[in-house]
């Protein structure tokens, strides 16, 4: 079995004539935080969409826990263990904070819907279970006396932390975080960093893109900094940003 969570090798994305990635190789090992940075337009959210199957990549091959699986689209990825947040928050408007949670846990579900619809005694005890674990996922993440409010009313930290918490109710193998602190304060941050930083070693590899640099070298393991679609290095992350290719990439010299 692969020691790896993620395999990416040779790949490539163009929209229309506009080469987005090239040439993209990298790997992450199982339990790792690996960090992906570069500067704006760099293609880390198109990296993430290929690899969570939201978009298909034009060349090279992806493979997640010795899988191959770049031919498999979001849904059958999802069930394969990868879950992901987005740069923008997408939560469900209308729906408390537990209720966005149980909404993540779709694949653990073993009774089917129409079972499930049915409400036998099997799918209402599978319910009630997965009721305790979003009330568990909640905990871990600091939001379990917010279970009832209605999502849209919490801080926009907690929304973040809720997205978070969401993704992790899959039980995922391989989560996804897109600019998990983008817009936040240092002190939501720093919090949302403990929790990434607190998945290590729980069977979870984490890939978080992140303009942070504080925070990548705070949590992360390895990362690689993409710049105009490819990676110019790939390191510790306090080794990477004292290259000279990753100075030239952000600073100009
Ligand atoms: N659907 C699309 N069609 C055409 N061009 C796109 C599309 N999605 C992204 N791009 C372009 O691809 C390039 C990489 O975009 P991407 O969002 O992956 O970069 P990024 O590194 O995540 O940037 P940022 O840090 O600003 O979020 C940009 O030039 C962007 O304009």
């Amino acid at each position: 079995m692969s020691g790896d969570a993620l395999v990416i090798d040779g790949l490539a994305k163009r929209f229309g004539g506009l080469s987005v990635l090239e040439s993209v190789a990298l790997t992450v090992p199982r339990d790792a935080i690996f960090g992906v940075a570069g500067p704006n337009g760099a293609g880390k959210t198109t990296l993430l969409n290929i690899i969570s199957g939201l978009l298909p990549a034009d060349d090279g091959t992806i493979t997640l826990f010795g899988e191959p699986c770049h031919h498999l689209r979001a849904t059958a990825l999802a069930r394969l263990g990868v879950a992901r947040t987005f740069q923008n928050i997408r939560l469900l408007r209308g729906l408390t904070v537990a209720e966005q949670v149980l909404a993540g846990g779709y694949r653990l579900r073993r009774v089917g819907a129409a079972r499930g619809l049915a409400a036998t005694p099997r799918a209402r005890a599978e319910l009630r279970d997965l009721r305790e674990r979003a009330l568990e996922v909640l905990d871990a993440v600091g939001l379990r006396d917010r279970a009832d409010r209605l999502a849209e009313t919490l801080p926009y930290g907690d929304q973040r932390r809720l997205e978070i918490a969401r993704a992790l109710m899959s039980e995922p193998r391989l989560l996804l975080l897109d600019e998990p602190t983008a817009g936040m304060n240092a002190a939501d941050w720093a919090g949302i960093g403990e929790l990434v930083a607190g998945l290590r070693h729980t069977g979870t590899a984490v890939v978080v893109v992140e303009h942070n640099m504080r925070l990548i070298q705070e949590i992360c393991d390895q990362v690689a900094v993409l710049a105009s679609g490819e990676v110019i290095a790939c390191d510790e992350p306090a080794r990477c940003l004292r290259r000279p290719e990753v100075r030239k990439a952000y600073f100009g010299k």
